[in-house]
């Protein structure tokens, strides 16, 4: 089916539980084929945002679109699947068996034999579900999402308490199929795996978007440096005007000034103020994800 409408569209999405501000006027357009990571800390709103996506949860307000219909329209035309954290796995059924049983409660399904090669568990279908690793049993719910051959995969936090190499070949799976142009959206506070994986990471903190680009974008926002130093008194304003400055911030008797030009920072710092004790130190992608998502951003 050709596609004029987004995969993904969220307008003003907005969900609180109590006094809770979950997710706070949230925007985001998904075109089809993107890879795109859902990237925040915890508490940050993500899965909120998956629930109502999928038609789990009701927004207070904004709407979501998928494929240009309903949530539900979505899931009852199989166009969306997801994979979650836990849950819903039978022990003593073969892994074959689970594939098999799940595909009677669709109309219509791939065979299940090219599920469980797409999900890389072929070698294993006979596996006791019980005896699976947990990166096999995530692999075994991407299989069953598969089933319906949906337009859009949504994984909420795929990973979490997967070891290194069970993390790595779950991924492996999914990027393999969204070769076939499937659309891929997942919520991970795992920055290497939206790094990795994703085409487009969509950066998440209190409900809200603070950052969106291709991998490549978020990466240039951590190209920039640091210059820190002692400085009373620092005159903020000035130095937010120098060249290539990002931010400044002071923390007590220390300034740090964000740059891409930490040369005019150095120079201004030590011919026009009293600063000392000059530090010049490169942000990390890590840093760049921290500064984005904590309060002080
Ligand atoms: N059912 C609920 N009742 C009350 N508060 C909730 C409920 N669900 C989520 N919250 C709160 O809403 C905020 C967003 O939570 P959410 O689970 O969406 O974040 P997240 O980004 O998925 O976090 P994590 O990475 O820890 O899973 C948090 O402050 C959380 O405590």
């Amino acid at each position: 089916m050709t596609d004029t409408h987004p995969a993904v569209e969220l307008a003003g999405l907005t969900k609180t539980f109590g006094p809770v501000t979950a997710v706070d006027g949230l925007d985001l357009r998904i075109a089809p084929g993107e890879v795109v990571a859902f990237l925040g800390p915890n508490g940050a709103g993500k899965t909120t945002t998956v629930d109502m996506l999928l038609g789990l949860a009701r927004p207070d307000a904004g709407t979501v679109r998928l494929f240009g219909g309903t949530p539900a329209d979505a899931v009852r035309l199989g166009r969306v699947a997801a994979v979650m954290q836990t849950g819903g796995l039978l022990k003593d059924l073969t892994v074959a068996e689970t594939v098999r049983m799940t595909a009677h409660f669709y109309g219509h399904t791939r065979p299940a034999a090219e599920v469980l090669e797409r999900a890389g568990i072929a070698d294993i279908a006979d596996r006791p579900v019980g005896k699976c690793s947990g990166g096999q049993q995530q692999r075994l719910r991407f299989a069953l999402a598969l089933l319906p051959d949906p337009d859009l995969m949504v994984l909420d936090e795929p990973t979490t308490g997967m070891d290194v190499e069970g993390r790595r070949d779950f991924w492996q799976a999914i990027r393999a199929d969204a070769r076939s142009g499937r659309t891929v959206l997942f919520a991970t506070h795992y920055l290497d795996e939206a790094d990795a994986y994703a085409d487009r990471i969509v950066l998440v903190r209190q409900g809200r978007v603070v950052a969106d680009g291709t991998t490549a974008e978020i990466k240039n926002l951590a190209a920039g440096r640091v210059v820190r130093a002692t400085l009373p008194g620092a005159d903020q304003a000035a130095l937010a005007a120098l060249p290539g400055v990002q931010s400044v911030e002071v923390r007590g008797d220390a300034v740090l000034v964000h740059t891409e030009d930490s040369d005019a920072v150095a120079r201004h710092l030590l011919t026009r103020t009293d600063a000392r004790d000059l530090e010049i130190t490169s942000r990390n992608l890590e840093e760049a994800f921290l500064a984005l998502t904590t309060t002080a951003a």
